[in-house]
């Protein structure tokens, strides 16, 4: 069985005088690719904050590869893409190496460590991301998705092992969304990364995850992939509060 990365064990959470996330329970082992699927307001966001430790669970247990979350010492092996980082305008002062290459300095202020090779892992983490023709690029200057590319870059530069991307489909063409998904199966199957991605559009679904959960205050699905493609329109319906639909090229080939 696979090292288990994340273990939420029933998690609950209330802000003020509402129960957001009620009893969860959910487990992503190494080498998940896992959709975490829920409307607007469902708890995404608190349960992501929950799992970077920002927030406190009311109730309930959580643990990071293995560890008590309290005691977790390696935060750096979470990589996380937030929704708003690709929000920069055309003239923000800063090129996509740059950018790329701040993602080093947190550790570098931790261990006062000198990384001699840091153009090279700029560089590889931008070819990781099919970007590295952009280095010398201003940031502001690329589309939503290609910043977004930037952004994971940013992320996989301190290698993480697992990576946690917000709403990343929200800024790329409807065109690009399939190279996009493209390229993190690479990163799942090649670098061997264990990716969590957060949306709330089951339209951008596609064969690249593995895993579902679908998340409305409590986890009402949690499996693979193939079995939350054969369960009923209705049924996710209810899950999901209104209509779920899937696109027919988004659906499952005959693999
Ligand atoms: N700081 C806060 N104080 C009080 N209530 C909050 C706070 N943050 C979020 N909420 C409420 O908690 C619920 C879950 O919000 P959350 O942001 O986790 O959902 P989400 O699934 O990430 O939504 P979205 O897809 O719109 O980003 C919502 O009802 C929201 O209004």
């Amino acid at each position: 069985m696979k090292q288990p990365l994340i273990e939420l064990e029933d998690v609950s959470f209330q802000y003020e005088y509402q129960e957001v996330l009620h009893n969860i329970s959910l487990v992503v082992r190494e080498g998940d690719f896992l959709a975490l699927l829920g409307p607007n307001g469902s708890g995404k966001s608190t349960l992501l904050k929950i799992i970077l430790g920002l927030l406190k669970p009311t109730k309930g247990s959580v643990k990071l590869f293995g560890e008590k979350s309290t005691s977790f010492k390696h935060r750096e092996w979470i990589g996380y893409v937030s929704q708003k980082s690709n929000s920069f305008n055309a003239g923000f002062p800063a090129t996509v190496k740059e950018v790329v290459a701040s993602g080093l300095t947190k550790k570098i202020g931790l261990f006062k460590r000198h990384f001699p090779n840091k153009e090279e892992r700029v560089f590889e983490a931008l070819h990781a991301v099919g970007m590295e023709q952009f280095a010398n690029r201003n940031i502001g200057e690329l589309s939503g998705g290609q910043q977004q590319r930037v952004f994971i870059a940013r992320a996989l530069i301190a290698e993480p092992k697992l990576l946690i991307l917000d709403e990343p489909t929200v800024g790329i063409d409807y065109e690009n969304v399939q190279s996009f998904y493209d390229m993190l199966y690479h990163l799942n199957e090649e670098l061997r990364i264990t990716m969590i991605l957060v949306t709330h559009d089951v339209d951008t679904l596609t064969d690249t995850i593995s895993h579902v959960a679908c998340l409305n205050k409590t986890i009402h699905f949690h499996g693979y992939k193939d079995n939350y493609d054969s369960i009923s329109a209705d049924q996710r319906n209810e899950w999901y509060g209104h209509s779920v639909r899937q696109l027919p090229h988004m659906k499952k080939e005959n693999k």
